[in-house]
């Protein structure tokens, strides 16, 4: 604090939304531009799942997963120039995108003894920091952080999604990729404990036919917008 001034108080932003909207691109971006912290909870799913893939745990059997659901230690960075994360001291960043994790982390991350250990890390590190921070995720608005100041859902077409993801899959093929996505989507959003969700106070962005300049802006503007009071 320099001459007396007050502090701005934290700012907590929630974003959320099915795969390939934008999230993940979008958070890194808002919170570099803003000086806050990000946080990627989907690494923090995907995480898990590697660690229960390198263990040889049956991911088809719910009652393995919850057993061993406090077992790993998961530490995620928040500086969105350089996002972290490791399970027990491994750097995982790289191994958590495999395809095989891809596959398995729906059924990983609907397990509710899964989700109450990592929104238990999620909330203590939102609340840790210290000019406020952007969590992206899928139950972030509705379920880990429902006070947020600011909430948003972004969506966009199957179709775009699909060629975003293709894209960065070297040579995938866009109609494998957008059955996949749609796929994961549907478990994500069936599940019964804290599925994807628009929370009803969330604004909702169509990012379709809006490049990732604009949607970074159009966030940048909502949330100095709400730290002025609008
Ligand atoms: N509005 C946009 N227009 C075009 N490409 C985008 C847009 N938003 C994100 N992308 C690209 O799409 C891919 C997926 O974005 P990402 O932020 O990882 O989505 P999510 O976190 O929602 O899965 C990335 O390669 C990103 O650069
Ligand atoms: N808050 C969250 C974030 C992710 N998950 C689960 C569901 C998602 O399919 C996986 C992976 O999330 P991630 O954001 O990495 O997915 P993308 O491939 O970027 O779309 O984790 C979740 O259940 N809750």
């Amino acid at each position: 604090m320099e001459n007396g001034a007050p502090t701005a108080k934290p700012v907590i932003v929630a974003i959320d939304g099915p795969s390939g909207t934008g999230k993940s691109s979008t958070s890194k971006a808002v919170a570099a531009q803003l000086g806050l912290s990000y946080l990627d909870t989907g690494a923090q799913y995907r995480a898990i799942t590697w660690w229960m893939v390198s263990n040889g745990i049956d991911l088809e059997d719910p009652t393995a997963i919850a057993a061993v659901a406090g077992k790993p230690e998961i530490v995620s960075g928040t500086d969105p120039a350089a996002p972290a994360i490791t399970v027990d001291g491994v750097d995982v960043a790289g191994p958590i995108r495999t395809q095989e994790v891809t596959s398995k982390v729906s059924a990983v991350s609907a397990v509710p003894e899964v989700r109450s250990r990592i929104t238990e890390l999620q909330r203590s590190l939102a609340s840790g920091a210290e000019r406020g921070i952007v969590v992206e995720g899928r139950d972030i608005g509705t379920t880990v952080l429902p006070d947020a100041d600011l909430k948003i859902f972004l969506t966009a077409s199957a179709e775009a999604r699909a060629a975003r993801r293709s894209g960065e899959l070297k040579g995938a093929d866009v109609q494998a990729t957008r059955e996949a996505l749609i796929k994961r989507d549907a478990a994500d959003s069936s599940r019964k404990t804290s599925p994807l969700a628009k929370a009803d106070d969330a604004v909702e962005v169509d990012t379709t036919e809006l490049t990732l300049a604009q949607v970074i802006e159009c966030v940048v503007t909502l949330v100095e917008e709400k730290r002025a009071g609008k």
